[in-house]
């Protein structure tokens, strides 16, 4: 959907409802997101946030209720307009980076925006730019051969170089020793002021959680707010 820029809240998930066997996951989910906010979603493991994530990337699709993604309700998109539309407005950081580990984090970069129909010569530049921005070094070795802070910094590149309305992450610090973890968390909710993305972050990472906006739990099956030490 093009004009998504000047769509707000980018996010807007509502009455989110699926079940799988027996088993309720979601029920009743709602979750509003703006531009340059974040939101933090926690629970125990096996609460269901992979597969509240995995809805709102339209890879799950859920038996009632609307995931708005700058404007357009994805739940109810076909597949190819759904693909286009995630390619297009969505960016995602996973717990490993998911980079191929033989291109060089400016390849790994420019093949989203390839993919995304942008030109060769502007998706190589703008991989250029985004890694420059995130402080990425080495830009022409193989990315496996980055150190891990590097590679999840080079994820989120990745992440942004469609300029998405909504960035999601999951678990982007689960793989990361302390101070790394610091460095990568810091640069996420930058970027997301900065490039005005609507970001939703799974973790169990309490720092994480912690610099978001809003912080949601995930608890029988519906989202239910944390406090986060007295900020609303
Ligand atoms: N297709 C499926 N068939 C059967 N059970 C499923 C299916 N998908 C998910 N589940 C179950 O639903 C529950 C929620 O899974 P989910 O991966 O969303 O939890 P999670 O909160 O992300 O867990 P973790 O923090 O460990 O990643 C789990 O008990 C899982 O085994």
């Amino acid at each position: 959907m093009d004009g998504a820029a000047t769509v707000d809240p980018m996010l807007a998930v509502t009455g989110l409802r699926y079940e799988v066997a027996d088993r309720v996951l979601l029920d009743g989910v709602d979750l509003t997101v703006s531009a340059g906010q974040s939101a933090a979603v926690v629970g125990p493991s096996g609460s269901g946030k992979s597969t509240l994530l995995g809805c709102l990337l339209g890879l799950i699709r859920p038996s009632a209720g609307s995931v708005q993604v700058a404007g357009g309700d994805i739940v109810k998109m076909r597949r190819r307009a759904l693909e286009r539309h995630r390619s297009r407005h969505m960016g995602v950081v996973f717990q490993f980076g998911e980079l191929l580990p033989e291109l060089t984090p400016v390849e790994n970069v420019a093949l989203a925006a390839l993919l995304g129909g942008s030109k060769a010569q502007r998706a190589y530049q703008r991989a250029e730019e985004l890694l420059g921005e995130l402080c990425v070094p080495y830009r022409g070795v193989p990315t496996g051969r980055l150190s891990g802070g590097e590679r999840q910094r080079t994820a989120v590149a990745r992440a942004l170089i469609n300029d998405p309305a909504v960035l999601l992450a999951d678990e982007p610090t689960g793989a990361l020793d302390a101070a790394t973890r610091d460095s990568v968390t810091e640069v996420l909710f930058e970027v997301t002021r900065r490039h005005d993305c609507a970001l939703v972050v799974v973790t169990h990472d309490a720092e994480v959680a912690d610099r978001a906006d809003r912080c949601w739990e995930l608890k029988n099956a519906t989202l239910v707010r944390r406090d986060l030490g007295g900020r609303s």
